[in-house]
């Protein structure tokens, strides 16, 4: 089988529990993830996701198993993944225009302090900061413009993998919704592969190409890959008057609701753990011979 652009092979995380036995947060994880996907996953609390985030990130090291990144063991962290976590990690002493061209320097070590300082400048004003915000520091910053930051930053480095953990978990609304247009705003704009940890259902019928679903766990499973039958671009306001929005928001939380405990500690034998995926579309369904409304629903699963 082909490699993907970022194939997560086997993967499996034991922690000591303390009690003697080993807790077993997921066993014999694999799927993949196209170069260019936008890929959101979702799954309750303590299933795994974060651990599966710092393992992307090369900051954790499984079990066992592997991450292949264009077919290359993922090991230690590399400036060709940026991650962006939910509490900003900037550096407190220092300008949100430092905290981005420091950033930028390391990655662009030859380019001269007015390019990087012209590369930087820019992608914060993508993010919608300019002018004298982008000299304060971070406690001089409002939450929701510290996120900015550390997005701009993400995202000018140009990483071939930007790892996203609940980056707008702590942002009001508005802030959010902003937020998540300027990303899918750079984001089409580049070739960059983004998977992306959320809570939020709405926020990942939005953003995603494809949602991976979890189980509960111990022996978590990424059991289904949800594919986004919505075309892009996609706005927030006219998303939800598309025929498919509704049928995939119930599925993700008819899963989330039940499934994902049905199925929590079901290990499926050996070898790998791949998701099935699922392809939601009202529109393909009516398009062909389906004159019954009620079957005009179709639901595709293919084992991958
Ligand atoms: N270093 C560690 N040592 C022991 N157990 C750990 C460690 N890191 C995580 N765990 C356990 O592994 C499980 C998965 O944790 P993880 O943070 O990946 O979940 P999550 O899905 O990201 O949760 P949340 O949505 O709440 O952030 C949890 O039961 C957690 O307690």
């Amino acid at each position: 089988m082909a490699h993907s652009f970022l194939s997560i092979e086997n993967l499996t995380q034991r922690f000591a529990s303390g009690k003697g036995e080993d807790l077993t947060v997921f066993e014999d994880a694999s799927f993949g993830i196209e170069k260019g996907e936008f890929v959101c996953i979702l799954g309750h609390s303590g299933c795994g996701k974060s651990t599966i985030m710092n393992i992307l990130a090369g900051l954790a090291e499984p079990t066992s198993g592997v991450v292949l990144m264009d077919g290359k063991e993922v090991s230690g962290p590399s400036l060709d993944r940026g991650v962006v976590f939910q509490n900003y990690s900037l550096m407190p002493w220092l300008s949100a225009l430092k905290n981005v061209t420091f950033a930028v320097a390391a990655r662009y070590p030859r380019w001269s302090k007015a390019k990087v300082v012209e590369h930087s400048t820019q992608y914060l004003a993508m993010v919608g900061l300019q002018g004298d915000a982008i000299h304060r520091k971070p406690a001089q910053l409002s939450g929701g413009m510290r996120q900015r930051v550390s997005i701009a930053r993400a995202f000018a480095n140009h990483p071939k993998l930007l790892l996203l953990d609940e980056p707008f978990g702590a942002l009001d609304a508005l802030t959010r919704g902003t937020i998540q247009d300027e990303l899918l705003k750079i984001w089409g704009g580049t070739e960059q592969t983004v998977f992306m940890i959320t809570h939020d259902v709405d926020e990942a019928i939005l953003l995603a190409d494809r949602i991976l679903l979890m189980t509960n766990g111990p022996y978590a499973r990424v059991a289904e890959s949800v594919e986004i039958t919505i075309p892009r671009p996609r706005k927030r306001e006219e998303i939800i008057e598309h025929p498919n929005y509704y049928l995939i928001r119930n599925h993700l939380l008819h899963f989330l609701g039940t499934r994902s405990k049905v199925l929590s500690g079901q290990r499926t034998g050996q070898g790998s753990n791949r998701p099935q995926t699922i392809r939601l579309d009202r529109m393909e369904e009516t398009a062909t011979e389906s004159e019954d409304p009620a079957q005009a629903t179709s639901l595709r699963a293919v084992n991958e």
